[in-house]
């Protein structure tokens, strides 16, 4: 499998604090890879250093590197700015801008690129809702705010303002855990369909849903990487003790 992103010898600091212990590890391209383990183990601090998130977090030192296609995303002269454009998040609470309506929304950080035509930013629009399957539910309610739609809808929603500027890598960290079971649902069948043309990396706390969506998962421990394998492979015969402890349920 190609490698999209790859993580050579990560750490993470927070102050005192060693919260991501020299991690290397591979994201496959076109794949969805599942992050697990126990409350604090590091799983959201990996992948906010994947998108310069800790950039912003006083405090906090990243060393190691992070490779965006053999491009080492901490580089120097690297903008931070065209590196998120590149990896895109969504994040576990559906976060759309309260005063903007739907379509407005979708288009938001693609207007960051400058100013575009009516026509195509209405058919990015229209191309990023039918993708996250939102369109028909929404298509004649455009100008409404986006705070008046459903919790699954907000998040397909902020999925589809994520790939309207057109990303290769989205990151997603608990996107399904504030959700109902249907939405749930449509969130886990619409990651099986991004996957053709996004490397997805997913945090989830829910391993049956890393089971479910995955092709790949790592299984973090202390803020070390301790096993990496084929989905199918981690959840029946892990390697790592530790790795069967935590996913037969007997720690975390
Ligand atoms: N901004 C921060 N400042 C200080 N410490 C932090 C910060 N963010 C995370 N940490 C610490 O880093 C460690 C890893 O946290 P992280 O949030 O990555 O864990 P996690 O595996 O995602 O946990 P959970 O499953 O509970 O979300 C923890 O010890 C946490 O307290």
């Amino acid at each position: 499998m190609n490698s999209k992103v790859k993580l050579d010898d990560l750490n993470v600091h927070f102050g005192g604090t060693h919260a991501v212990k020299g991690v290397t590890i591979d994201f496959p391209a076109n794949s969805v890879t599942a992050i697990i383990g126990p409350s604090g183990c590091g799983k959201s601090t990996v992948l906010r250093a994947i998108n310069r998130m800790h950039d912003m977090t006083p405090g906090a030192r990243v060393s190691g590197r992070i490779l965006l296609d053999e491009t080492d995303i901490y580089g120097r002269g690297v903008d931070p700015v065209a590196i998120r454009r590149r990896i895109g998040m969504v994040f576990q609470k559906p976060n759309p801008f309260p005063a903007m309506s739907i379509h407005d929304n979708v288009i938001a950080g693609y207007k960051l690129n400058g100013r575009m035509r009516r026509d195509e930013a209405d058919e990015i629009v229209e191309t990023s809702l039918q993708r996250v399957a939102l369109w028909d539910e929404v298509k004649d309610r455009l100008k409404s705010n986006a705070m008046e739609l459903s919790g699954g809808q907000q998040q397909r929603l902020c999925i589809a303002r994520t790939i309207a500027v057109r990303p290769d890598v989205i990151l997603m960290d608990e996107p399904a855990s504030a959700l109902d079971p249907i939405s749930t649902l449509k969130i886990e069948e619409l990651i099986e369909e991004l996957k053709e043309r996004y490397t997805i990396i997913i945090v989830t706390h829910n391993m049956q849903q890393a089971a479910r969506v995955s092709d790949v998962t790592a299984f973090f421990y202390l803020g070390e990487l301790i096993e990496c394998d084929v989905t199918k492979k981690i959840f029946t015969t892990p390697d790592r003790k530790q790795t069967e402890d935590y996913i037969t349920g007997r720690f975390g």
